[in-house]
Order: structure tokens, then sequence, then C-alpha cells
């Protein structure tokens, strides 16, 4: 999906909401862990639920991973759903990639190509020849990690050169060197609160994934009112706060309750800021 087609799906909807599929088996309601497929059938009963509500999907890979075959298929499976059914989702796969130049086309490959996703989280501390082989794919999407939600975020993210500028803005104007705001996004937490505008200094039209808001703690209306662009610009995640407000037999219900709120609430900042 381009930017074009992603941005008025924003306006269309109003709604920036991307509904993170972090699908934990330990996490799914009871009824569902003895069936054959949980991982899937779970996922299958949140999308159908949300998607009027959302404009994006983000799957966290490890979620998948750790449990192994079964895990990566119910991954891949759900892609596919999302791709046939809810054409106008933005899918993301939140896997954290970044290698030497050789084993990163074939991350490329793996998510691009084989499981066909519109973007793929990178992360950013091996320097261009790790990250190039992402952008070499046309009409997909990196989202580079720059200024994450967590408390290890200070560790090194915030360390200064001795012109006082911050990794993350090393890591956002270098990056912005390296491709497009047709092709590159940054992850940048919700938590990180007022930091959006000096996000924003170095990345005025950049797309921004946002996680961080629900079990967080991040706000919304302070992520829009620091980090939304006259487009938008901002694409918000929640997992937790979304899939498991209910563990009960009405998860699906609650869980398009909660992203409904959200979107109700989005609405109102993207016409508060007159992108809508
Ligand atoms: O800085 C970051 C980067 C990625 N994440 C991921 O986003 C979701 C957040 O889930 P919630 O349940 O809404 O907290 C999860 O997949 C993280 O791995 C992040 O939180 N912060």
């Amino acid at each position: 999906m381009n930017r074009t087609e992603l941005l008025e799906n924003i306006r269309r909807k109003g709604s920036f909401l991307c509904v993170g599929l972090d699908t934990d088996i330990k996490k799914i309601p009871e009824h569902l862990r003895n069936v054959e497929d949980p991982i899937f059938t779970f996922n299958k009963a949140i999308i159908d639920a949300t998607a009027p509500y959302c404009v994006a999907y983000k799957p966290n890979t490890a979620f998948y991973e750790s449990l192994g075959v079964e895990g990566w298929s119910a991954l891949d499976r759900t892609v596919k759903y999302i791709r046939d059914n809810y054409p106008d989702q933005f899918i993301i796969a939140d896997a954290k990639r970044g290698d030497i130049g050789n084993t990163s086309s074939l991350y490329a490959r793996a998510f691009f190509e084989n499981m066909g996703v519109d973007a793929l989280t990178v992360a950013p501390y091996m320097g261009f020849d790790s990250v190039k082989p992402f952008m070499d794919y046309s009409g997909r999407w990196v989202i580079l990690l720059a200024l994450t939600s967590n408390p290890g975020s200070r560790d090194f993210q915030f360390l200064s050169d001795m012109t006082g500028t911050r990794l993350f803005e090393h890591v956002i104007e270098t990056a912005r060197k390296w491709g497009n705001e047709d092709q590159l996004m940054f992850v940048v937490g919700a938590t990180q609160g007022a930091m959006f505008s000096e996000v924003r200094r170095v990345a005025p039209d950049n797309f921004l994934l946002v996680p961080g808001v629900g079990a967080q703690g991040g706000s919304l209306e302070e992520v829009a009112k620091w980090g939304m662009t006259r487009e938008c610009g901002l694409l918000v995640n929640s997992s937790r706060g979304i899939i498991y407000a209910s563990q009960g037999e009405d998860f699906a219900e609650v869980a398009a309750a909660e992203a409904r709120k959200l979107r109700d609430n989005m609405t109102m900042l993207l016409s508060a800021h007159g992108v809508i």
C-alpha cells in the first residue's frame, strides 16, 4: 500500500489505529485453547470485529515464533486472511530485523515476497548496508526503531554528541538520506510525550508508528498534540488494550468496543487538527 492510499484510508475511516495482534496462547480465552487452530481462530475473530475501526494490523512475530512451525503458519494464515478479506488494511510485521547485507536481503525476501506484508520494523544499529536490502523493495515500507516506548530507551537513544545531537536524532537524520517519506517510517513510543515535537523537527513528514498507548500508559492526546502533521502522519498501535480487553466468550465484541472508542477519539483529534 502506498502513502496516498494509506492517507486516504485514514481520512475515510477517521482512524489512525493499528491493532496489534500480539496473540499469546496463554492469554486467549479458555474456550479457544483446544480448538484446532487456536491462534488463527482468535486472530480471525479479532480482525472481523475490529476492521471497521482501524487502518492497520501489526502482528508481533515473537508471539508466533515462540510456538515454532505452528506459530509461523498461524501468522502466515493471519496475513493472508487480512489481505483476502480486508485489502484496505496496512499490514506491519513487527520483527525488528536487521543484519549484514546478505542476511538482511533474506529477511526482506521472507517478509516482503513470501509473507507479503506492507511493512517491516527494522533495527538501525548495524547501519546502512543492513537497512538497504529492505529499502530495495518498491511499494514496501521500512519502519526504523528511533525512540522506543520502553524504559531502556534512555540507555542509548538519548546519548548526545559534542553538538548536542542525540542518538535518536542521528538515526532519523541519517536514515532520511537512505529513503523518502514514501518508504520510510519511524517507531516512536507514545510514552515519549512531548519528545514528539523533537522528533518532528528532524522528521517533519515521515509517518510515525506509535506503540505504547493502552497497556503502557501513553497518551493518545499527547501524541496527537506533538506528533500529528497536517496529513496525520501517525499510526497509533494498541495490542493488549484491545485484544485482551475481555478474556471471556465476548472477547471479540469487547475488543471491537475498545477499538471503536479509540477510533472515536482519533476522529475528534483528526478533526481538531484540521486533517478531516
Ligand atoms: O518501542 C516499541 C516498539 C515496539 N513495541 C511493540 O508494540 C506492541 C505494544 O503492545 P501493547 O500491548 O499495546 O503495549 C508490542 O508488540 C511491542 O513489542 C513497543 O511496545 N514499543
